[in-house]
């Protein structure tokens, strides 16, 4: 699985034929965001492409009929009528592209912003977002903000306007003089073609360099998270993690350079080779005009046609360049919105039904990649509909493995994990997952309203009322009850409340975090919200809390659950001793299983750890005899 991703998403796709291809995806992109911005402004375009050239032709038409006297007045009004027209056009023309490409921009990033987001909350597993590179690209087709699928259509607009302005330019010298256009050729082509070899290195230096500029970001991000700030002061790390960033930074800096470095020396070169044929073009047509070969307007149609290429070549070259960096980062944007599901869903799944009979994980085995050891080896359980299952056992035994299987973030190896006798794969698993109830070991704290923490846990469903029944039933009404506003405060220090400005009078500070123990309650009621769906999970609930609270947890879901089907994870086997059936996890396999009076009869490994954390609770000899 992770080698066909790496083939998905290795390196950035070069070649013309790739070029083409994104500019297509980014033309129809745009296409769907604004098709009439994108016809104004490449009309626009077309207009400010021949603008500089009808100057020049209007300019030597008028000087040739004022010297030569050849020409009627009405014509002349015509010409003088035509250059007002372009200067007109010439003042207003980059305010409205201005405009149009502003709106365009947002239309398009808006989209751009959207279908990259979706197509992330497409991804059925977990596998991509473990996957480094996956991660990486994604973070800088977020940096891009959107702006690269526009980036790109613009840059390919300019690079269409610049290149007709030099075909109008050397098409006005060719009246002039054949040679001259060729000489200007000699300046414009060797130029393009450097751009492209100087283009195609940037390329390889912007890839060499990403992964620095993503670990920059890391050491950013981490530098500036609230969750770093206490170990970073503590342990005197910020400096050395500072350090870390800024070398990353002078690394990439240094391949900078040295492209800026090679671009400089070609590109000047390029230049003084362009200044030299301008100067010789010019002084023979000085001497031609002398000599009486060129007329009075040729002259100022020459010199702004030599210096209209050497301008637009110049023109050509930066937004072929631009259009390079936005082509590259619509490539990571490109390799996310298109790659394919980490996980096969099926074209007609099977329906997720309510579960009758119960779930059966048959002889499955599983690790996170090929590289990793077996993390499950041959799990055989089942979870009988209406029965309470709890998995036991050591760290990274693979209890969150086996959760994580049954939601269906990954697929097992081998075996199959079956729901009433449907395999979990052929089932569309969003359907599955509507089924399901977790709270997880990482459970997640909102910047958000205690409501909202809760009511996410079923977002069609989130009454106030059965909000505060959730609540009540983890333990945390009394405590949301008493926030300054109630259920409505915001549980975060990092956002304001909506309408929380100092202008309406209302304290900005308003929001507060909870302690550990109280967001795990919160987690536990958002999952109480959804606990009539057919199989809660709990993996490790209540670590955060005390022992009497975990037991009054454990004692209250057993009476809302009573005949629901749940599975419970927990390390104080108190806690889940009263389950309908223990199971015990060991090394990828199940290894024991049976009632808590079956496992302590048969003086396993499940009887070794209750009885070890059952006398970790009892006093010590020397405390009951100094008991009054
Ligand atoms: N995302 C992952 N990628 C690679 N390996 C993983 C990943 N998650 C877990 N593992 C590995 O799989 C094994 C089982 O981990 P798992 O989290 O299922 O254990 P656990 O029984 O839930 O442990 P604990 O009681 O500490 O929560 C461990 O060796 C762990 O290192």
């Amino acid at each position: 699985m992770t080698i066909a991703m790496r083939d998905t998403l290795g390196g950035v796709r070069t070649g013309a034929r790739a070029g083409a291809t994104r500019i297509g995806h980014a033309l129809a992109l745009a296409w769907h965001a604004g098709r009439y911005l994108i016809l104004g402004y490449g009309a626009l375009q077309l207009v400010a492409a021949v603008v500089p050239v009808a100057v020049a032709l209007l300019t030597k038409l008028a000087l040739d009929a004022i010297v030569g006297r050849s020409v009627s007045g009405s014509v002349l009004a015509w010409v003088g009528g035509g250059l007002l027209a372009a200067g007109m056009a010439a003042a207003v023309l980059p305010h409205l592209s201005g405009y149009l490409r502003q709106e365009l921009e947002r239309r398009v990033g808006l989209t751009a912003q959207d279908r990259l987001f979706a197509a992330t909350e497409r991804l059925p597993g977990l596998a991509r977002f473990e996957n480094p590179e996956f991660l990486d690209r994604l973070t800088l087709a977020q940096a891009a903000g959107g702006s690269a699928p526009g980036g790109v259509v613009f840059a390919v607009l300019a690079v269409c306007r610049t290149a007709i302005t030099i075909v109008g330019f050397l098409g006005s010298l060719l009246v002039i003089s054949g040679w001259l256009t060729l000489a200007a050729l000699l300046v414009a082509v060797p130029a393009l073609a450097a751009e492209l070899y100087l283009s195609r290195l940037r390329a390889a230096m912007m890839w060499r360099i990403s992964p620095m500029e993503r670990r920059e970001i890391f050491f950013q991000r981490l530098l500036s998270s609230v969750q770093a700030a206490k170990e970073l002061r503590l342990f005197g790390t910020a400096r050395h993690f500072r350090e870390l960033m800024t070398a990353q930074r002078r690394d990439a800096n240094a391949q900078r350079r040295r492209m800026d470095r090679r671009d400089l020396a070609i590109q000047s070169g390029l230049g003084a080779l362009a200044a030299a044929i301008a100067g010789a073009s010019l002084m023979w047509a000085l001497f031609s005009a002398r000599a009486g070969n060129l007329t009075a307007g040729d002259i100022p149609l020459l010199i702004a046609s030599v210096a209209g290429v050497q301008g637009a070549t110049i023109a050509l070259v930066g937004e072929m360049t631009q259009a390079n960096h936005q082509l590259l980062l619509f490539d990571h944007y490109l390799t996310i919105t298109t790659s394919e599901p980490d996980l096969p869903v099926p074209v007609q799944p099977r329906a997720a039904a309510p579960l009758r009979r119960g779930i059966e994980v048959r002889g499955v085995w599983f690790r996170y990649s090929p590289e990793h050891p077996w993390a499950l080896r041959d799990v055989n359980l089942t979870i009988p509909y209406g029965h309470s299952v709890a998995l036991v056992g050591r760290n990274g035994a693979g209890k969150s493995t086996l959760v994580k299987l049954l939601c269906r973030f990954y697929d097992p190896e081998h075996g199959a994990i079956l729901w009433d006798g449907v395999d979990l794969r052929d089932m569309d698993p969003a359907e599955l997952r509507w089924r399901i109830g977790v709270v997880f070991q990482d459970y997640m704290e909102y910047d958000l309203t205690a409501a909202d923490n809760i009511g996410l846990g079923d977002v069609h469903n989130r009454g106030l009322d059965r909000v505060r029944a959730a609540a009540r039933r983890a333990g945390i009404h009394d405590a949301l009850s008493a926030l300054p506003r109630g259920y409505d405060t915001l549980l975060s220090r990092r956002f304001f409340a909506e309408g929380d400005t100092e202008q309406d009078g209302t304290d900005p500070e308003i929001g507060v975090t909870l302690s550990g123990g109280q967001w795990q309650r919160m987690a536990l009621a958002r999952a109480f919200l959804r606990d009539q769906r057919d199989l809660l999970i709990l993996d490790e609930p209540s670590s955060g809390l005390d022992a009497e609270a975990e037991h009054e947890i454990h004692t209250r879901l057993r009476e809302h659950r009573a005949g629901g089907t749940s599975l419970l994870i927990s390390h104080r086997l108190a806690a889940v001793r009263d389950a309908d059936l223990l199971v015990v996890v060991d090394n990828g396999q199940t290894v024991e299983q049976g009632t808590h009076a079956e496992l302590m009869a048969t003086g396993g490994t499940y009887a070794h750890l209750f009885t070890l954390q059952a006398t970790g609770y009892q006093p010590a000899p020397a405390e009951e005899v100094a008991a009054p």
